[in-house]
């Protein structure tokens, strides 16, 4: 079959590890005869600089025309003078709004041979940790009203309707049901009306799933719970900015941010990309991560390609490269083999 993807790699690392996903996708097409027709396109600060816009129509329009989208990350400190509307992440949130994409997919999962990358003790861990958290991405307080007034007070207002609450429950529910049947309510709502709302809801939804054990939990308390006793969870459904930060949280426990895949789906398209930001810090130094890059890949290939097995595969050499002892320097340990950005991403292909 043939298949049309768009790559935007974005800023900083972004280049690194979204041309690491590219070469897992063409070892995809050779070895299983698809036909993957890729085009880049520019998003965040990159765009900025091309086209004055952080997120040109074009990218827009390229992005509405396939059926798979690879994206890096967007952001750095040339452009974070520039006002809110100007900046590169607001030409993220602009194509998860425009693409419709509200529900984001972020897995957290420690691998064997990760256990001790993990700053937790290894007791905490136990048998191992596979949660997913489903973040509300196209509402709340990322997209309501913003300003500063006169007196120079700023603020950013927090707001969920009901059609969008229940839209993100369903997905929290499915997910759910396909894994250990158990969901994780985050919210606050012992503070903010929109959160009131958003328990109400679930607790609506939850009718329509009687096998799902549903609990609720506090944002502050489940903020503590990840590191007291992260696996008392399956599915942790939350708002937007709450899964935004719990989600960074999580991904220390596997041993790196630059483990966590991440899949942003709507009803038309799926966005792919990995949760971490542009890392100005290590760009440029061929020492990112690319997994999180490389296993976003294996999520469009089973959520939007409908190619389980390739995704499958993905997921495969990566745990074989990690079982092999290779480490890029986030994840490196003593007894453990360090390379750089290139090698990790030619051993996985290698292994695919
Ligand atoms: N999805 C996106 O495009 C996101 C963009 N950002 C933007 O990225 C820029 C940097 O933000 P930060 O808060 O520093 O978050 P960040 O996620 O870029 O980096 C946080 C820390 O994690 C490390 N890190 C991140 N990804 C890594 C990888 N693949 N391998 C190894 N280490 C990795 C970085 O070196 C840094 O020490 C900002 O402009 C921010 O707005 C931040 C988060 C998400
Ligand atoms: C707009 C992004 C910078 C928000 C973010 O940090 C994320 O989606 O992980
Ligand atoms: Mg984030």
């Amino acid at each position: 079959m043939e298949y049309r993807v768009t790559v935007m790699p974005g800023d900083g690392i972004g280049r690194e590890i979204v041309e690491g996903a590219v070469k897992v996708i063409k070892k995809i097409e050779e070895k299983y005869n698809h036909k993957f027709n890729i085009n880049y396109a520019d998003i965040g600060g990159i765009a900025i600089d091309n086209h004055g816009t952080p997120l040109p129509e074009e990218t827009i329009e390229m992005c509405k025309n396939s059926d798979g989208i690879i994206l890096g990350a967007v952001g750095g400190p040339k452009w974070d003078s520039l006002k809110g509307e100007d900046r590169p992440e607001r030409g993220l949130l602009n194509i998860r709004k425009e693409l419709g994409l509200y529900t984001n997919l972020r897995p957290a999962i420690v691998y064997e041979p990760l256990k001790n990358a993990s700053p937790l003790k290894p007791e905490i861990i136990g048998e191992g940790l596979d949660i997913c958290i489903v973040r509300e991405l196209t509402g709340g307080i990322y997209f309501g009203e913003k300003g500063v007034k006169e007196d120079g007070t700023a603020y950013d207002v927090l707001s969920y309707n009901e059609e969008e609450v229940k839209r993100i429950a369903v997905k929290g529910f499915e997910t759910a049901m396909k894994r250990g049947k158990k969901l994780t309510s985050v919210d606050k709502s012992n503070v903010l009306e929109s959160s009131r709302l958003w328990r109400r809801v679930v607790i609506e939804v939850s009718k329509d799933y009687p096998e799902v054990e549903l609990n609720h939990m506090y944002v502050d308390n489940a903020a503590m719970q990840l590191l007291i006793n992260p696996t008392q969870f399956d599915v942790i459904l939350t708002m937007n900015m709450f899964g935004d930060i719990l989600s960074d949280e999580a991904s220390m426990i596997t041993g790196s941010i630059g483990m966590l895949p991440s899949a942003s789906i709507g009803e038309k398209y799926g966005l792919y990309e990995p949760i971490h930001g542009s890392a100005p810090d290590i760009a440029g130094q061929d020492i990112a991560n690319p997994i999180a890059t490389i296993l976003s890949a294996a999520m469009m290939f089973k959520h939007s390609m409908g190619l389980p097995e390739e995704g499958t595969a993905i997921e495969k050499a990566v745990e074989k490269v990690l079982n092999d002892g290779i480490r890029t320097r986030d994840i490196h340990t003593d007894s453990t083999k360090l390379v750089g950005t290139e090698e990790m991403v030619s051993l996985i292909v290698k292994n695919i």
